[in-house]
């Protein structure tokens, strides 16, 4: 074991795609700790498969043995964190978990809200900053710019700042030189009771739940019988060791350590990110700051296409679940899509890599119902429930008040789309806080915002509004009370469940109106005419007809040469199987998404 003064525990914080898996390759490379032929993938990143087939690496902490100018050994701990804004709570554990991070900035994109918002939640955890621009290989790089606008932002001088690229390994080894001299080492009292920080976990099949700590105080041997704080769930380690970056077992770990213990437990949620793992026989007097269960935010049906996948898609959500603690789930029953899954997420981004590992790795085929948020209503009776689906919420004439949830949204543009970021956020009910220049060409917004306005297509429309520039950020505020009524949609007269939403009355009408030209364009012609119709308050506010398939459109179909027939039913058969049939009325995936998608104008 090192001295501490010879350790460093950092991470590496950037925006999406500022190249923070390149730089962490790149140190890997330069400190032999993987050979170039293992770097073939991107070690850090691409762990799925790996963790699928229970294999025991997830290298989301590294320990590299970096020998510095001074002719010193050094053990740089590298954590990484989560690159997306719904793990904003991950990432704030595993800074926790450090003395240091390096803030990767894209010389041809500048600062962005991940930027900042990353740096701030860095700052709170008192870390020391060390700024590093990145892909000054590329011709649009702009580095004298960038560099000046972190001097705006940090007070560093701009000459001091790194540039390098990580792609063309340029400079890599000043990164690792400034982490030695910049970084401090971890502090800690070896003598103090146990205080071990979990910033991370994933299943193993034979070892259980390893937990990825870092040791605040005292030390653990493998022999200790340990206690996680929050659930109070008792342990006896299986293993501890560290990450090098195979899993490699070790007798000890004290004080300023990174590294991992194996605990058996079959499940991530008996231990969660940020508890604290202490010794039964002397245990810490209080868990370290800070720890929460991270609530889902965004709620959404799942149901398998074919009734007959429910199982499947039930075992993939668990598995899915051993690595996820934040993902949960409970069985749902629609009239219109039988049985499937209630899911809830940390945002939307979650969601959507949810639904596409199922897709993807778990190759079902499944339909997911327009997300909705959590609302509290309050009833007549001064009773308070919450509800995640528009299907719970009781008749209006009960209800007292629906609150619901508004976030603080930053969003960062340059200041020639000032005018249409604010038209969109205005449309979605948003109210404008405040403005600041982190560059001069470039505006931080700052707005507060109904989450049910974000999970409706906004990054889309933002990305849209400004070619592509602006980037955002959101966390939540508060509840508030709002004038929202369900907005119910009635095929071939019958209501379907799956199709309804919470909007807010001022939008009821025109969204109906939407919803219905939008849902006539995606619900195929049947044999018989099919009425469409939107309802609120329990009035009909919009409807529209799907006429009927008529019989010289049938004799094409089934007329025509053998080849072409061929193509028309395998072409049926694939559509197929993206429909659910609701009452005796086929309806398409799409259609339960189209409340994401109405052209708004
Ligand atoms: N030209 C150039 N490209 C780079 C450099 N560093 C990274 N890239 C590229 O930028 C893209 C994003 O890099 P990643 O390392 O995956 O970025 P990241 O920040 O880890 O992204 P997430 O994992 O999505 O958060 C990749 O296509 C890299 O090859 C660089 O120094 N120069």
């Amino acid at each position: 074991m090192m001295d501490k003064e010879h350790i460093r525990n950092f991470c590496i914080i950037a925006h999406i795609d500022h190249g923070k898996s390149t730089l962490a390759d790149r140190m890997l490379q330069l400190t032999g700790t993987i050979s170039d032929r293992e770097m073939m993938d991107q070690v850090l990143d691409s762990m799925d498969l790996e963790r699928e087939k229970g294999v025991t690496i997830k290298a989301s902490a590294v320990r590299m043995i970096y020998q510095a100018k001074n002719g010193e050994s050094y053990e740089l701990n590298l954590i990484d964190t989560p690159g997306h804004v719904d793990f904003s709570y991950e990432v704030s554990r595993a800074l926790m978990a450090c003395e240091g991070a390096l803030l990767v900035v894209d010389a041809t994109q500048g600062i962005e809200a991940q930027t900042l918002a990353n740096l701030y939640l860095a700052l709170d955890a008192d870390l020391v900053i060390v700024p590093v621009i990145n892909k000054i290989d590329l011709p649009s790089a702009r580095v004298d710019e960038v560099a000046e606008d972190i001097h705006n932002l940090l007070g560093i001088e701009p000459e001091k700042i790194l540039r390098i690229s990580a792609k063309e390994g340029i400079n890599v080894d000043q990164v690792l030189e400034t982490v030695v001299k910049e970084i401090p080492p971890p502090k800690g009292d070896l003598d103090a009771p146990l205080q071990a920080l979990i910033f991370d976990s994933h299943y193993d099949s034979y070892k259980g739940v390893v937990a990825y700590v870092r040791v605040m105080d005292g030390k653990v041997n493998p022999t200790d019988m340990l206690r996680m704080m929050s659930t109070n769930v008792d342990i006896r380690p299986v293993e501890i060791g560290v990450f090098s970056p195979d899993m490699r077992p070790v007798k000890e770990l004290q004080a300023g350590d990174v590294g991992y213990i194996a605990t058996g437990l079959k499940t991530v949620s008996e231990c969660r990110v940020g508890d604290t793992i202490t010794t039964i026989v002397r245990p810490a007097e209080k868990p370290l700051p800070g720890f929460r269960h991270p609530k889902p935010m965004v709620f959404a049906g799942i149901y398998p296409v074919e009734g007959e996948d429910y199982e499947d898609l039930k075992e993939a959500l668990e598995k899915l679940q051993l690595n996820d603690a934040s993902l949960v789930f409970e069985p749902e029953k629609s009239q219109a899509l039988n049985f499937g899954f209630r899911c809830g997420f940390l945002g939307l981004f979650h969601m959507e890599i949810i639904q596409e590992r199922l897709e993807r790795e778990y190759d079902l085929d499944i339909v997911v119902t327009a997300p909705s948020v959590e609302y509290e209503v309050v009833l007549n009776s001064g009773e308070v429930i919450r509800i995640d689906s528009p299907a719970q919420l009781p008749d209006e004439s009960q209800i007292a008040e629906i609150r619901e949830p508004w976030m603080i949204l930053q969003i960062i543009t340059p200041v020639d789309y000032y005018g249409t970021v604010m038209e969109l956020v205005k449309k979605r009910r948003g109210i404008f806080k405040e403005q600041e220049y982190p560059a001069p060409t470039r505006v931080q917004l700052t707005f507060e915002i109904p989450l049910s306005e974000l999970i409706v297509d906004f990054f889309d429309e933002l990305k849209s509004r400004t070619r592509g520039y602006a980037s955002m950020d959101y966390h939540f505020a508060d509840y508030r009370p709002g004038n929202l009524t369900k907005l119910e949609v009635l095929v071939g007269g019958e209501p379907v469940d799956a199709l309804a939403t919470i909007v807010h009355r001022d939008n009821a009408y025109h969204k109906g109106q939407a919803l219905v030209s939008k849902l006539k364009e995606l619900i195929p012609r049947q044999l018989f005419d099919v009425a469409i119709q939107a309802s609120a308050s329990g009035r009909i506010i919009s409807r529209a007809n799907v006429k009927a398939l008529r019989k010289d459109v049938l004799a094409k179909c089934y007329g025509g040469d053998i080849t072409r027939k061929k193509k028309l039913l395998e072409k049926q058969k694939r559509g197929k199987r993206r429909m659910k049939m609701v009452g005796n009325v086929e309806i398409p995936q799409e259609a339960f998404m189209a409340i994401l998608r109405l052209e708004e104008d």
